[in-house]
């Protein structure tokens, strides 16, 4: 395959800069081409250096937004990248920055409008146009996307495509997720989102790891044996902020979080040192300590496309993490080029094989022309007098042992050739011989009259000549002749069953005929003999009621005393239906109060910490900066007004916290009642089956299946609940919005909030009570 080296480079560095509400721009300037930002030294910053001429640090970018909607983001960004990505290039596309600069909203603005949409959702659509163009105008070219998406942080491995709990010992345990259409991946990134571990106490919804979402394309032609033309993926990242200890950004985060982020962009930062410098030997993945670096692999290389967007502020405490962010820029955008090997002449080589293919059709068509000819050529205009003749002696020749081989020209002469032996079976048998001849003898012309005996016997009613009758009657010796001889031979002579489909399939036909038994032996022997209880579970008839109630742990042996079951008995299967299904309404109705609950109480709790952390601290800094700390005659301080109403709006949501506990408790507590009379339908329904059993057939239900009833899986109607609220949500939104896009992409958004709900759920169940 030929291929062509380009020394190209691929590398973009874009800045974002975080709008304020009243914008000052003392220390950072933009040049008018939106390429050149300027940072004060901030040497000069120091007070005894105020009056001194600023001068400024500049940093070249390829773009710097500022005030630009998310489309321009997108625009800029994505130009060239789906050209690459059809070349069969890597590419990856990182959101970098300090905490809350709006990383997360230039990458999937999952949480805003969809006006606000980021990068990722932006570019679904795209792949999915792309995909179109490049098998539209070609049959065999199919070309798949499969989707991963992970969440790292310092040392461990979050797959976002499993439900919680979904820690990951080893990459190559990543879910990869083959995508049809932009729905589908739609709902994995919703419900991957909701998956994430967000900060508790922030004000938005801030991460706190870094998540990767990765799209496998593969193009295959296939037409070709060695279908494969290009793999490339396409990693969309959105790192952990960066931040200082005690800056007011990341008020929410504790050491441990800053940390991880901080650490995440400084190895990065070390790897990208090593790729630029000129060194002969690539880095070997297995040197690559960060997960993040690992999970990239190869696609993190100086021949890759990459397009870092740094997310910096301007105010004068950011300064300095946003020089290091611009710096971190620098080093990426001075990546030295990498040959890169692109495919240019894929027609070239298609055509190539093209050829031979096309020569191999023509022979495989030739040949296969010549098989159906000798396959399916009729015998009664193919097989003449001497060919039937010649088979019936050779056939008597190999009865006798006369030859070792019976060759056979084609299927129309073996099916000859095993009438005959058929006949002569019978023949031993002492059955007939007049009656035994095949019935498609009749049919051959006239010509074969002199030969074929049946035949003869009938022109013997019609001709009256007497040499006819005579060379039947010779015919008719010559056969009892033959048969004698071939009587002793025939003793000795084996037809393997090998060489005979149709004694094959007969004799497995008598086999079943003759093993019948008691209705649920037969059951219970031939359903054993069949795969899998799923199959058997789809063959079954399906009712909602049946799917509800006759469950899994039913072996699929009983499916047919079941069915008896259902019939004889179904007033009280109905009755157990019944209870299961209102149960089953009330368990999900209140799942849904529970959720509500579950969320008015984070709520408070959010706000009893805002109170805490912020106003309070406000308060006492406001007390502390106007130097009031009068005391009274115990010594305690007095609080100021603010404090004293901070601490009362305080203890009253507290008390309101430990109430909607309480609320928590009872419908969790209510829920739990529900599922257990779910169970125990279920466990008496199988009772009253097992005493059926007993009574019909004297057969027990295994004795462990009547005690172990499967847990009723609460995720089960939960995901039933969600399927029904996906549903909902359809149904309103055809009503209300236009764009068939911004309707994808609202009505999924739910499918976040359930999966945070989810997540926050495994963690109470499996967490203490904490109690204010
Ligand atoms: N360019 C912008 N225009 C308007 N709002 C913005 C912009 N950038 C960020 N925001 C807002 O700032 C908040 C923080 O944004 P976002 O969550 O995207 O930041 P982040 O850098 O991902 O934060 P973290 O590091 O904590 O995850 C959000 O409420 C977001 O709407």
């Amino acid at each position: 395959m030929k291929s062509k080296m380009v020394e190209t480079k691929f590398t973009k560095v874009y800045f974002r800069i975080f709008p304020m509400e009243r914008m000052v721009w003392d220390y950072v300037k933009i040049l008018d081409d939106h390429k050149t930002i300027y940072i004060r030294c901030l040497q000069e910053l120091a007070k005894s250096k105020e009056n001194v001429i600023p001068t400024f640090w500049t940093f070249q970018t390829d773009q710097v937004f500022y005030n630009n909607s998310q489309k321009e983001v997108y625009d800029s960004v994505i130009t060239d990248v789906l050209d690459n990505i059809s070349q069969g290039q890597d590419v990856i596309i990182t959101a970098y920055g300090q905490t809350g600069t709006g990383k997360s909203l230039t990458i999937s603005g999952l949480h805003h409008s969809y006006e606000d949409r980021g990068i990722l959702p932006r570019l679904i659509p795209d792949l999915f146009r792309m995909k179109k163009t490049a098998t539209a105008t070609r049959n065999d070219i199919k070309m798949c996307i499969q989707v991963s998406f992970v969440e790292i942080s310092r040392s461990t491995i979050v797959d976002l495509l499993k439900p919680y709990p979904n820690l990951e010992n080893s990459l190559k345990n990543i879910s990869k997720i083959k995508v049809r259409n932009e729905d589908e991946v739609y709902k994995l990134i919703f419900r991957g989102e909701g998956r994430k571990e967000y900060s508790e106490n922030s004000p938005y919804p801030s991460h706190l790891c870094s998540s990767i979402c990765t799209f496998y394309i593969t193009t295959r032609n296939v037409a070709m044996q060695n279908n494969q033309l290009s793999q490339c993926k396409l990693h969309i990242v959105d790192l952990a902020g960066t931040d200082t200890m005690g800056n007011f950004s990341c008020f929410f985060k504790n050491p441990h979080e800053i940390g991880r982020g901080n650490l995440a962009k400084t190895q990065l930062e070390q790897f990208f040192l090593v790729l630029s410098a000129d060194i002969p030997e690539q880095i070997k993945v297995k040197y690559r300590l960060n997960p993040i670096i690992q999970y990239l692999g190869t696609s993190l290389s100086n021949s890759s496309v990459l397009r870092f967007i740094g997310h910096i502020r301007v105010e004068r405490e950011d300064l300095l993490l946003t020089i290091s962010m611009l710096r971190f820029g620098e080093l990426i955008g001075g990546l030295k080029a990498s040959k890169y090997e692109i495919k240019t002449d894929n027609n070239e080589v298609s055509l190539e094989k093209m050829h031979q293919l096309q020569e191999e059709l023509k022979t495989f068509k030739i040949e296969n022309k010549y098989n159906s000819i000798l396959m399916h050529q009729d015998l009664a205009r193919s097989l003449n007098e001497e060919r039937f003749a010649h088979v019936q002696r050779t056939v008597n020749e190999y009865l006798q042992n006369k030859i070792t081989e019976l060759t056979l020209l084609n299927v129309c002469e073996a099916n000859i050739a095993l009438e005959i032996l058929k006949l002569m079976c019978k023949k031993c048998e002492g059955e007939k011989v007049k009656d035994a001849f095949p019935a498609k003898l009749k049919k051959l012309p006239s010509s074969s009259n002199k030969i074929h005996p049946k035949s003869s016997r009938g022109s013997t009613k019609t001709s009256s000549t007497s040499t006819v009758t005579n060379k039947i009657n010779e015919e008719k010796e010559k056969e009892r002749m033959n048969m004698a001889k071939s009587r002793s031979a025939l003793s000795s002579v084996k037809i393997s069953r090998d060489t005979v489909p149709s004694l094959r399939d007969s004799s497995s036909k008598t086999r079943s005929k003759t093993s019948s038994t008691s209705l649920l032996r037969r059951s219970l022997t031939e359903r054993r003999k069949s795969q899998s209880s799923a199959s058997n579970r789809e063959s079954r008839p399906k009712s909602k009621s049946d799917s509800v109630l006759m469950p899994d742990e039913i072996p699929p042996e009983y499916g047919e005393a079941w069915g008896l079951y259902m019939k004889e008995k179904i007033e009280e299967y109905r009755n157990f239906v019944e209870l299961y299904e209102r149960n089953e309404l009330d368990a999900k109705t209140s799942y849904k109060l529970y959720l509500t609950e579950l969320d008015n109480l984070r709520q408070i709790k959010t706000q009893i910490d805002k109170f805490k952390k912020i106003f309070l601290h406000q308060a006492k800094m406001t007390r502390e900066f106007q130097n009031m700390d009068l005391r009274d005659e115990h010594g305690e301080l007095i609080p100021s007004e603010f404090e004293r109403c901070c601490l009362e709006e305080m203890r009253k949501a507290e008390r309101e916290h430990a109430d909607k506990q309480e609320v928590v408790l009872r419908s969790q507590s209510e829920l739990k009642m529900y599922i257990n009379i779910c169970k125990q339908v279920k466990r008496e329904l199988k009772e009253n089956f097992d005493q059926y059993c007993r009574e019909k057939y004297q057969m027990p239900l295994i004795e462990s299946l009547v005690d172990d009833v499967t847990m009723l899986n609460i995720e089960d109607i939960f995901e039933e609940a969600e399927e029904e609220e996906l549903k909902e949500t359809k149904a309103d939104n055809v009503k209300t919005v236009e764009n068939k896009e911004m309707k994808e992409f609202e009505r999924f958004k739910f499918l976040t909030a359930n999966e945070k709900r989810k997540r926050k759920l495994y963690q109470m169940k499996h967490k203490e009570w904490i109690w204010y």
